[in-house]
């Protein structure tokens, strides 16, 4: 099974309390919209768009034949111009010349008789041009009236579509409901504007989701940047949210680190209850598998039930499992661990504790002994402080990082029980928050349950996105 539906069908009880949610922020003050209708206007605003630009070509077209009979007056200009000069030439000439011979003179009258019939030719073809050109103006001012006649027409179409738009949201007003009964085969969208009311609930969905006051602000403000008065259906807002927890969730989603130090100590912190031997069964599972050898050792020697249930553990995942009489000291298991791990040439050491919160000072000597006893074997042990959280204590987990951050030096989180709930936003926070790795998930109860983190699967999942 792919691993994302897995992380879908398990990760929250039933479908995320945001997904729930969504629906009836965007249905109270949305708009069911027709998808039918909004491609109707899309292709009457296309078609208007083709006339317009067809009736500016043409526009363009006539300017040209006007430009080209422009140039054409010009050039008769030119010509007559040219022959008033040869005519004027040709009459001085003629002073100049008045004893010169009777058919020189006939010449000269017939050549003057010439020139005054083209000059009456040239004027007569300029009063033809002058008259074409007006009718082209005549023709280009009617083209204008026909392309403002069509803009005029275009815009009472629109605002006719816009109209029956409005009528046909006003009539399909309890739009899910409508939808629930199956009305209507018309493909519908409802979309709600984005607005402060919408933000504010939006707000208060993720804070319901465990999100936490200042991650909820920062993810919402976040996601309307520049979308205020946008309108937004739910799956437009679930791609938003999930878009912007995976930014936030991104660089903590690191795998637990392997380092080359034999045995590599793993120190497991966590509340009594958290899901810490469970997990440590499942990690060492996970690296037995992977070729890793794994020693555990059972720090929890006030619980005698905590030491069986690890050996249950131990057992499923085939790893052995260090363990010592109920009430004694953790510290000294710690240390004989070291050196049994060292001897067997273990990969890994992973270290249980214990976690009575209720006695903080006890619990901070018991941890700070072992990482004491331990160091003298290596003076870098523990490599790994791992806290184990469970994501059913919602808000809390957030106190517990702070707490367990004083205790000891937590250097990753591991989150369990994210399919025993409805929210998970406590992730969002906690990443928000402390920006502390996140290795892995828990899933469930059995051993393969541990997943690795990825952001875009958990932020999908979160938000109900369907990818
Ligand atoms: N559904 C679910 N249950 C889990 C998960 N991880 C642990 N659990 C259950 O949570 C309960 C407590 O888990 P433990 O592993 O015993 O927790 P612990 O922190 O070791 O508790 P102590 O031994 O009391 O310190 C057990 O019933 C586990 O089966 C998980 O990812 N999903």
């Amino acid at each position: 099974m792919a691993f994302f539906k897995k992380l879908k069908d398990r990760m929250f009880q039933s479908s995320s309390k945001i997904e729930a949610g969504l629906d009836a922020i965007v249905e109270d003050g949305g708009v069911e919209e027709d998808v039918a209708a909004a491609q109707v206007i899309e292709a009457a605003a296309s078609d208007a768009a083709e006339v317009e630009a067809q009736a500016r070509a043409a526009l363009d077209e006539q300017a040209a034949v006007v430009a080209q009979e422009e140039a054409r007056i010009a050039e008769f200009e030119r010509e007559v111009q040219a022959a008033e000069r040869v005519e004027a030439q040709r009459q001085h000439a003629a002073e100049l010349e008045d004893v010169a011979r009777a058919e020189e003179r006939d010449r000269l009258a017939a050549d003057a008789r010439r020139a005054e019939d083209a000059q009456q030719e040239s004027e007569a073809r300029k009063a033809e041009l002058a008259r074409q050109a007006s009718v082209a103006a005549a023709e280009q001012a009617q083209r204008a009236e026909e392309l403002r006649q069509a803009k005029a027409a275009r815009s009472a179409e629109d605002a006719r579509l816009e109209a029956e738009r409005a009528e046909r949201e006003k009539a399909a007003k309890p739009g899910l409901i409508g939808r629930l009964l199956g009305r209507g085969d018309a493909k519908t969208v409802v979309r709600r504007e984005l607005d402060d009311d919408m933000l504010e609930r939006l707000e208060e969905l993720l804070i319901s989701a465990d999100m936490g006051v200042d991650t909820a602000l920062r993810v919402t403000s976040n996601m309307a940047e520049g979308r205020f008065g946008k309108r937004l259906s739910t799956q437009e807002i679930k791609e938003l949210l999930a878009a912007e927890i995976t930014r936030i969730m991104e660089p903590v989603a690191r795998p637990m680190p392997l380092y080359p130090t034999k045995p590599q100590v793993v120190l497991v912190v966590g509340v009594n209850g958290s899901g810490k031997t469970t997990t440590i069964g499942k990690l060492a599972s996970q690296f037995q598998a992977a070729g890793k050898k794994v020693v555990i050792a059972a720090g929890d020697t006030f619980r005698a039930a905590a030491v069986e249930q690890l050996q249950v553990w131990g057992d499923r995942a085939g790893v052995p499992v260090l363990t010592a009489p109920e009430g004694s000291d953790p510290a000294s298991l710690a240390f004989d661990a070291m050196e049994q791990a060292a001897c067997d040439g273990a990969d890994l050491l992973m270290i249980d504790t214990a976690g009575r919160l209720q006695n903080r000072a006890d619990l901070m000597e018991e941890l700070q002994k072992i990482v004491r006893v331990i160091r003298k074997k290596d003076p870098d042990a523990p490599h790994n402080t791992l806290l184990v959280l469970d994501a059913t204590t919602g808000q809390n987990a957030l106190s517990q990082v702070k707490t367990f951050q004083e205790l000891a030096d937590v250097t990753g989180l591991i989150m369990t029980k994210l399919d025993g709930t409805a929210k998970g936003g406590v992730l969002v926070a906690l990443a928000d928050k402390f920006g502390l790795p996140i290795h892995a998930i828990g899933v469930g109860e059995q051993i393969d349950d541990l997943a690795p983190f990825d952001p875009e699967d958990f932020a999908a999942a979160l938000t109900g996105l369907d990818r």
